[in-house]
């Protein structure tokens, strides 16, 4: 399924600022997880490529100013209120009511989705269950850590069972267990749920750890499109920062046969297969270290788009 094309889409705002400039891009679920429907799209560059822009104009918020688009299937310039009936987005900052309950908040935005009042009771329960928000959903939001927050906001663009859900930078603000657990569930959401998801981010580590498939815009132009897999090659590493003792990590990890190697207060692992994300943990809890970042090595996709410019 064609989930998002675009064709010489441009955007210049009042005042002359080229936001988009001749973007023509297809994200199809066939390409990005080899499936009918689902799979993880990044979203990639500084700030100022445009990405917003583009949200918006995906979500028919926004009209470019020359070009084609359809999301869909549809044409968000024509069609807005069809486009956002099957589209969830989760904004980046935080908007959430501190004074009602997710509960009644999930609710109410689903009513206004257009689902009836027992129906939209009910998916809320089933999305904050899914985001891991069900014993606390009757407690209101202003009590709720940022972790919470980001939960509920993500429940909110599940409740109306979209095909196509757009996060904008969903771990802003989250420690790194809670930055975690919410890329397993984005990424649970598009391999489980049958979901395409396009994550914005400019966090390069994170979203190589969770998307099939990369969009890196530079400037309001596509840089490079792409599968992941596609771009990467095998000289996979992960660093880890701990907050002391990596000399111990090091010996620890040698002792289990991962080739480990320190600078510093990082400590660079090969990354074999996913086993080793489990050997890492294992070995730091082993040594009660506190975990400050565990990643792939961020510039190397930056690197790669460098080379595809
Ligand atoms: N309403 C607006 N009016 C004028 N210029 C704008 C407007 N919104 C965005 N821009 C400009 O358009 C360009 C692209 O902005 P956009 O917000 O789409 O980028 P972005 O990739 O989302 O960046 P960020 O990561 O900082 O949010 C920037 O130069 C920005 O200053």
């Amino acid at each position: 399924m064609t989930v998002i094309a675009t064709q010489s889409l441009s955007k210049q705002y009042d005042g002359g600022v080229r936001a988009l400039d001749n973007l023509s891009v297809t994200i199809d679920s066939a390409v990005v997880s080899g499936a009918e429907a689902g799979g993880v799209v990044g979203l990639v560059g500084a700030n100022g490529a445009g990405k917003s822009t583009f949200l918006k104009i995906v979500l028919g918020l926004l009209p470019p100013s020359s070009g084609g688009i359809q999301v869909l299937g549809l044409d968000p310039t024509v069609d807005g209120e069809l486009v956002r009936a099957r589209v969830g987005y989760m904004p980046e900052y935080d908007c959430l009511p501190p004074d009602i309950s997710a509960s009644e908040l999930v609710t109410h935005l689903g009513r206004i989705s257009g689902l009836p009042k027992a129906t939209a009771r009910e998916r809320a329960s089933e999305t904050l269950r899914h985001v891991g928000l069900y014993e606390e959903r009757y407690r209101q939001i202003g009590g709720y850590s940022t972790g919470m927050k980001q939960r509920v906001k993500l429940a909110q663009a599940l409740v109306h069972d979209p095909d196509l859900l757009l996060l904008d930078e969903p771990t802003n603000g989250l420690d790194p267990a809670g930055r975690d657990a919410m890329l397993d569930l984005v990424r649970r959401i598009g391999a489980e749920f049958g979901i395409t998801v396009v994550i914005c981010s400019h966090l390069l580590g994170e979203i190589e750890r969770i998307c099939d498939y990369l969009v890196a815009l530079d400037g309001g132009k596509l840089l490079r499109a792409d599968r992941v897999d596609a771009m990467t090659t095998g000289q996979d590493e992960l660093v880890i920062e701990v907050d002391s003792n990596a000399e111990a990590l090091v010996e620890l990890l040698s002792t289990r046969g991962v080739d480990a190697t320190q600078d510093g207060r990082t400590v660079a692992v090969p990354l074999v297969d996913p086993g080793t994300y489990d050997q890492i943990l294992d070995a730091v809890a082993d040594l009660h270290l506190a975990l400050h970042r565990l990643d792939q090595r961020r510039h190397r996709v930056a690197e790669l788009f460098a080379r595809a410019s």
